[in-house]
């Protein structure tokens, strides 16, 4: 069992408290994080939205949601109680000119105490939020402020909203959040490759051909077609999650863990991936969208079904790319970057391929062997290599395979990675969150993928619902004589 260090009492502020991911992921987390006493009754939770509530009402509404999304922990009432005491709710329209900030003045009444302002709302609100923030003299030397992404739509609108915030915050006081910086299967690539010398030391194009980086979903865009609509795959994911993902796996050793060295290594790497033109875009990028097929032996609708339109989207479902990194460590070695809505699987994984012997003593020749590293469902482990095949009467070789399973070995499963990054923005750990130099550099790199998109109107490949993604995938790794990783296994 992990030790905890216990966290002095704290304000925590979420703006958008009523809405989704505050319901679904928030409040569930700090739930759990109470329940594991990271924290005591003297921390507050200071919800805040538009709805009229009353506190109680609010309340209520918590403990529904926290049966649903927590239900383990919910389960002690006694200790769900003890938790619903910590919630206050005010009701408050950020944007309106004559809001009445009072009241969350006087519920702030401690300003030697950490503060943390979580926005959790449209990002549009994140400025205005901060400015009002700044005019009602709440914000003290001790405050953070956490950003829920999306961070912009392109590079313009994520310059505007970090000078937005930063009008009002330092940046040493802002923390993007990417909760796959709070996965344990992401925090796991650390400590793989700077606590294992031996595998570090395959860490690079000499020994590895390729590597994959796969976000597969078995959902479709759910409830949140609206939004998804306008954003599609490439930003929805990639932007973010697959690139920071990227980042962990192929950056360089950090000086040590502290927030500024692990992030200049992280912002080299996406400087260093190579920029897309028009012409490596149509032939290093497939966009695709789902249509029906069966997923689990269940039909499933068309991403136009699921939109609830008869007419037709042009917002990809799915992104698969080819790109390189251009440094002496990693410049011979294609990675690839796929994810997607509605895929066979719910899988998020890297896998490794190591290059194959340049000359072999035995008869037939397995696969050069891989190294996989599951993130979810079930985060682990598995490293396929060669043994001899059992038996008498000559000499074969095949693959096989070392797997290690989190929860086997440690025996201790984390719900959500909103746990680990919540406590992290009251601790004032910034090391899992994004600077905006990266976020400024990721968009860079996204920009001309999106612009090439629109200017050539590249066409969106279907695929059936329940697959691994349009037909032309498997061809971009072809080109370099190499299989996805489920086609390795059939
Ligand atoms: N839901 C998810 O799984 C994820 C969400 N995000 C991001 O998190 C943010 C919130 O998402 P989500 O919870 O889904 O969105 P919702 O639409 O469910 O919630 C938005 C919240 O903002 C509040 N709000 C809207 N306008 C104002 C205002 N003027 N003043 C005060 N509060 C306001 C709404 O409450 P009311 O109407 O009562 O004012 C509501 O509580 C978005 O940026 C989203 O992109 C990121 C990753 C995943
Ligand atoms: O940020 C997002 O992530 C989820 C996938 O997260 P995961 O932890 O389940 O892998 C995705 O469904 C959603 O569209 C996206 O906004």
């Amino acid at each position: 069992m992990a030790h905890i260090n216990q966290i002095d009492p704290f304000d925590f502020v979420i703006f958008g408290a009523t809405g989704d991911l505050t319901m679904r992921k928030l409040l569930p987390a700090f739930l759990r994080r109470f329940h594991a006493q990271e924290f005591t009754e003297e921390a507050r939770l200071v919800c805040v939205a538009r709805t009229a509530l009353t506190p109680e009402k609010f309340r209520q509404q918590t403990r529904n949601a926290l049966k649903e999304f927590a239900a383990e922990t919910a389960k002690d009432t006694a200790l769900l109680d003890r938790f619903l005491e910590l919630i206050t709710y005010i009701p408050l329209d950020a944007l309106a000119p004559d809001g009445d900030w009072g009241p969350l003045q006087a519920e702030l009444n401690e300003p030697s105490r950490t503060r943390v302002y979580y926005l959790a709302t449209a990002p549009a609100l994140y400025g205005p939020i901060c400015a009002a923030l700044s005019r009602s003299a709440l914000i003290t030397p001790q405050t953070r402020v956490v950003l829920e992404k999306p961070i912009g739509v392109d590079l313009k609108s994520a310059t505007e909203i970090n000078d937005g915030v930063g009008q009002f915050f330092p940046e040493d006081a802002i923390y993007r959040i990417d909760h796959y910086l709070g996965k344990e299967g992401v925090q796991n690539l650390l400590a793989l490759r700077f606590a294992n010398p031996i595998l570090e030391k395959l860490w690079s194009s000499d020994a590895i051909a390729h590597v994959e980086i796969t976000a597969a979903e078995t959902v479709g865009v759910g409830t949140r077609g609206s939004y998804y609509d306008e954003s599609g795959a490439l930003r929805d994911m990639v932007q973010n999650h697959l690139l920071q993902v990227l980042c962990m796996l192929a950056m360089d050793a950090p000086a040590s863990l502290s927030g500024d060295d692990l992030r200049n290594e992280k912002l080299k790497v996406l400087n260093a991936l190579r920029p897309m033109t028009p012409d490596m875009v149509r032939q290093n990028v497939i966009r695709g969208q789902y249509s029906a097929g069966r997923i689990d032996d269940q039909k499933v609708g068309s991403y136009t079904d699921d939109l609830g339109r008869d007419r037709a989207s042009n917002t990809e479902t799915f992104v698969a790319i080819r790109t390189k990194i251009r440094t002496a460590r990693w410049g011979n070695t294609p990675f690839y970057l796929r994810t997607g809505k509605r895929m066979a699987a719910k899988s998020t994984e890297i896998v490794l391929q190591f290059r194959p012997q340049v000359w072999s003593i035995f008869s037939n020749t397995p696969s050069p062997g891989r190294l996989v590293i599951r993130i979810a469902p079930e985060e682990g482990l598995s490293l396929v290599l060669a043994a001899k095949d059992p038996g008498v009467g000559g000499f074969r070789v095949r693959n096989a395979d070392l797997s290690m399973s989190n929860r086997q070995q440690f025996k201790v499963t984390y719900h959500d990675s909103y746990e680990r990054l919540l406590l992290d923005a009251v601790r004032g750990n910034p090391a899992l969150f994004i600077r905006r130099d990266e976020v400024e550099a990721s968009w860079r790199w996204i920009e001309p993928i999106l612009t090439s998109w629109r200017e050539a109107q590249s066409p969106l490949e279907p695929y059936p619902a329940g697959s691994w993604g349009p037909a032309s995938t498997r061809a971009l790794l072809a080109r370099d004589g190499a299989l996805w990783h489920e086609d390795m296994l059939t």
